[in-house]
């Protein structure tokens, strides 16, 4: 989960929840893409590209439409088809379950939301006063305490011509994959923020102990422990992409107004040079390389993912896909070398990344299980 312009049962349990581990105070979120409905939502003529940036095609709505009155709400502020992408999902609106924890392990629960404000993301220059007037009469149709819950929210944007709505939206969104209709869909235009009243408050960290998702079912962000988090430690996420340089990353905290004193901040170049092997050791192809080479040894492959993890450990990313793409390929590994004990290790830990829900691993779980004879690697590299 990334910061919008960066990169929670029936009645109370709705309203989302929040692990009593948890503790929101004062000045204290990719997810898996979504996919859209097999029938494409009924989009007006006249959304498409060839009309630009054009307001007109918009509509505030409320969802979900017939919620009682203590069920959090979403308004949201959205091209024209995005409703019934949103209502035609199966299962919609799913009620959201209530957590209570109090340990926070790796993969466990800790938040669920559904946010007050889902927002096309706000376009720059002369759109804004235009899109801050929208915004206005969208503000209108939120409960009144999510109003207020909003307008009680850091803005870090005020001295862009962004306004007090729009800069709100800036400085607290999360982005959101999907709910685009089609044909804005991979466009500038095609990306969706959302602000909540509890995951807006999580700051940033550059080695952020929480990882995200989105579900489109029951309209809410769900937020994990990305790693074990020690009791008293800040909950956050990361408002840049973990993977640019530390110089690239304080640019891009410069508008939320601070300057990042993480720990890979505060030792940039052993951080930054860590972050770069990360990325440079593309697991996949080293994988297919393996596969194919029969000169190298067995366990070349088990190496390279052990190298890649120690890092990812070291530099405390494990909220990052390359993460669990790691644990994978090591799975793969096992299989290829007809390790079923071995890979069943691995497939616990990969289970322990709750927030990528590969549940279809679940039955390489047991070692003695059938699914490893089954499976299309199995000892292909023997
Ligand atoms: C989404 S809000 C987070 C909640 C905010 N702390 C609050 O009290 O409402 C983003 C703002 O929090 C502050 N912030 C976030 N991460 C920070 C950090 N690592 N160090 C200092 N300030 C931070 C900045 O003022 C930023 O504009």
């Amino acid at each position: 989960m990334k910061r919008g312009f960066l990169n929670s049962n029936k009645s109370k349990a709705r309203m989302g929840a929040v692990s009593d581990a948890i503790h929101a105070k004062p000045g204290a979120i990719p997810a898996k893409p979504n996919t859209l409905p097999a029938k494409p939502a009924n989009v007006p003529a006249g959304l498409g590209l060839g009309f630009g940036f054009d307001l007109n095609n918009t509509e505030t709505i409320v969802l979900p439409e017939n919620a009682g009155p203590d069920e959090q709400v979403t308004v949201c502020y959205v091209w024209r088809g995005s409703k019934e992408i949103i209502v035609q999902k199966p299962g919609f609106p799913t009620p959201m379950c209530l957590f209570a924890t109090r340990r926070i392990a790796q993969g466990e629960p800790i938040l669920a939301e559904r946010p007050f404000l889902i927002a096309i993301r706000a376009p720059l220059g002369n759109m804004l006063p235009e899109m801050e007037r929208r915004m206005e009469e969208v503000l209108k149709r939120m409960r009144p305490a999510d109003r207020d819950a909003f307008m009680a929210l850091h803005n870090g944007y005020t001295d862009d011509g962004s306004g007090e709505i729009i800069g709100r939206v800036r400085t607290n969104a999360l982005s959101l994959d999907g709910l685009v209709p089609e044909p804005l869909a991979n466009t500038v235009m095609g990306l969706y923020c959302c602000v909540a009243r509890n995951i807006s408050l999580l700051n940033n960290d550059c080695s952020p102990n929480t990882a995200s998702n989105w579900r489109d079912e029951s309209l809410s962000y769900h937020v994990f422990a990305a790693r074990e988090i020690k009791e008293g430690e800040e909950l956050t996420l990361c408002y840049a992409d973990p993977f640019d340089r530390a110089a690239q990353r304080q640019a891009t905290f410069k508008p939320y107004g601070f300057v990042c004193r993480c720990a890979a901040c505060l030792d940039p170049t052993a951080s930054d040079r860590r972050r770069a092997a990360i990325r440079s050791i593309n697991i996949m192809e080293l994988f297919s390389q393996w596969v194919m080479d029969k000169t190298l040894p067995g366990d070349w492959i088990i190496d390279k993912c052990l190298e890649k993890l120690r890092l990812i450990e070291q530099e405390e990313l494990q909220c990052e896909d390359d993460y669990q793409a790691t644990l994978m390929m090591l799975i793969h590994a096992y299989i290829c070398r007809g390790d079923a004990k071995k890979a069943s290790e691995w497939v616990a830990r990969i289970l322990r990344c709750a927030w990528k829900m590969e549940r279809e691993l679940e039955p390489l779980l047991d070692a003695e299980s059938s699914a490893y004879k089954k499976h299309s690697l199995w000892r292909k590299r023997v």
